[in-house]
C-alpha cells in the first residue's frame, strides 16, 4: 500500500448500526471545556444519527480526566443495579410507560471524554497514564464498553484539530463523532 492512499483513521464498521434500543453514558470534563464541549456535542450527533434516542443518552460532568475512570465505573454500577430494583421489573410486567421514553436499564456503553495538553511538568504523563488503564479497567470490569475519548495533546492546536475547530483554514476532525459511532458498534457487538 503506497504512502499517498494511507487513510489515518477508522475504517467504518460492515455491520448496520442500529442504536435505538441503546442507553448511553457520556462522562465529560470541565477542564479545557472549551474543546471538551465539541467533542461531546460531536459524540451526540453520531449517537443520534445511529437512531440512539437523546432520552437514552446520559450525560454527566467531572473537574478533570483523572475522575473521568471513577466516574465512569460508579455510574455504570448505579444503573446495573437500577435495572435489578422491584420497581423496574413491575414496571415491565405491567408495561408502566417511562417518562419521555427514558429505560432506566443498565448502560449499554459509555464514553468518557476529556482534554490533557502538556504543561512543564511531568503531570500530564501520569495522569495519561493512569486515565488510559483506568477508563480501559472499567469496561472490563463492569462489561459495558467504555470508550476512551480523552486527547493527550502536546499543544492547544493539536487539540483543537481533533475537535474539529482547528484556528486555521482546516479546521480539523472532531474525534467525538469517532467516539459516538464506537460506542454503538461495541454496545452492539455479538457472535
Ligand atoms: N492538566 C489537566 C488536568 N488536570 C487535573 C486532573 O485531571 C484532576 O482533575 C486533578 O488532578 C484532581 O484530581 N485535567 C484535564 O482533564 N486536563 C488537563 O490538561
Ligand atoms: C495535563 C496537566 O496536568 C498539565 O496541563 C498541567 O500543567 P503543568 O504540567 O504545567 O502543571
Amino acid at each position: 500500500m503506497g504512502g499517498d492512499d494511507f487513510h489515518k483513521g477508522v475504517k467504518p464498521s460492515t455491520q448496520s448500526l442500529d442504536g435505538s434500543g441503546l442507553r448511553i453514558l457520556i462522562v465529560h470534563t470541565r477542564w479545557n471545556q472549551e474543546i471538551v464541549d465539541p467533542l461531546v456535542t460531536g459524540a451526540i450527533a453520531s449517537l443520534e444519527q445511529l437512531g440512539v434516542k437523546r432520552d437514552n443518552i446520559v450525560v454527566r460532568d467531572v473537574p478533570g480526566a483523572y475522575e473521568l475512570p471513577g466516574a465512569a465505573q460508579k455510574l455504570i454500577r448505579q444503573s446495573q443495579q437500577q435495572s435489578n430494583l422491584v420497581s423496574n421489573i413491575v414496571d415491565d410486567l405491567l408495561n408502566t410507560p417511562k417518562l419521555n421514553d427514558e429505560r432506566r436499564g443498565p448502560f449499554d456503553a459509555a464514553i468518557c471524554i476529556g482534554v490533557l495538553i502538556k504543561g512543564s511538568t511531568m503531570h500530564f504523563e501520569y495522569i495519561a497514564e493512569a486515565v488510559s488503564q483506568g477508563i480501559m479497567r472499567v469496561g472490563l470490569e463492569t462489561g459495558v464498553p467504555t470508550v476512551f475519548g480523552v486527547l493527550t495533546c502536546l499543544t492547544d492546536d493539536q487539540a483543537m484539530q481533533r475537535a474539529g475547530i482547528g484556528r486555521g483554514e482546516d479546521k480539523g476532525h472532531n474525534h467525538g463523532q469517532d467516539w459516538g459511532t464506537a460506542a454503538v458498534e461495541m454496545a452492539l457487538l455479538k457472535l
